[in-house]
């Protein structure tokens, strides 16, 4: 495989769980019939972006009826499916997580939120996940072919040792579904997917909601997917759209021989590791 054909589905919420599973069904449909392998949804999809609505909306991954869903189209399609993410529900506590379906609808593996979006810049936006969400306490990983990927979410592209543990774990590739806000969005977003896929030789995908004026929190857009040399492949604007790439996989392997800063690091100065 030297090609990977990726979707990125930025989406509208909808009034209605139901119907955003359905929304994003009829998208990664389309996805599928464009070619994509690789299909991504964004951050907290089929509920409103809200610490009073988690627990309203949380279920059990991969028992509850969304994972059902986005299980059952992963099989039918035969796809990888990155499920953005959705309140998660174990015992009394709630996450904010991300399943990985596999092309036989089976759970590759679950991520939930390490770093919890607790921000506060007074009259532009505040918001405080760890009111109402337990962090997470591994990392996770899927593989597609030879091609290892990690998952973050939104706020943990902000924390650059994270990524860098990826790295070393071997993955050529980041996943972020996100749901960043229209003050920070246009001051950071560009600049933190393009820092971590520079700074680790890697593709990284950021996927957000679309933008709706009219919801209590309301998301940035401009989904997007940068490659291991810090660029911008393609971007979406702020409205629904199914963004589709292809990303070239030998790109990771030649610019780690062209630029071997990886081959570099100073173990004996510095360390960087994973514990989970
Ligand atoms: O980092 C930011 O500015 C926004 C983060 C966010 O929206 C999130 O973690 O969901």
């Amino acid at each position: 495989m030297s090609t990977l054909r990726v979707a990125l589905v930025q989406l509208y919420g909808r009034p209605t769980k139901q119907e955003c599973i359905a929304n994003a069904i009829s998208q990664i449909r389309q996805a599928k019939d464009r070619g994509a392998r690789l299909i991504i949804l964004p951050e907290c999809f089929n509920s409103p972006y809200s610490t009073a609505e988690f627990g309203r909306h949380a279920e059990e991954i991969p028992r509850g009826e969304t994972s059902q869903a986005l299980a059952k189209v992963a099989a039918e399609l035969g796809v990888y499916l990155v499920g953005g993410t959705y309140p998660e529900r174990e015992g009394t506590r709630l996450y904010n997580t991300c399943p990985v379906f596999g092309p036989k609808g089976e759970l590759l593996c679950k991520y939930r939120k390490l770093h919890l979006f607790d921000m506060d810049i007074p009259g532009r936006c505040t918001f405080q996940e760890s009111a109402a969400l337990t962090a997470g306490d591994r990392l996770a990983t899927f593989s597609i072919g030879s091609l290892k990927i990690g998952l973050g979410i939104c706020w943990d592209k902000r924390f650059p040792e994270l990524a860098a543990c990826y790295r070393q774990l071997g993955c050529d590739m980041m996943i972020f579904p996100s749901a960043f806000d229209p003050y920070t969005g246009p001051l950071h977003w560009d600049l933190l997917g393009r820092a971590r896929a520079l700074d680790n030789q890697m593709f990284v995908a950021l996927v957000s909601p679309a933008r709706d004026p009219t919801t209590e929190y309301v998301a940035y857009g401009y989904s997007l997917m940068c490659d291991p040399w810090g660029r911008v492949l393609c971007r979406a604007k702020e409205e629904q759209e199914l963004l589709i790439t292809d990303i070239d996989l030998k790109m990771c392997g030649e610019i780690k021989q062209q630029i071997p800063i990886l081959r570099q690091k100073r173990g004996d100065i510095y360390e960087l590791k994973a514990m989970k």
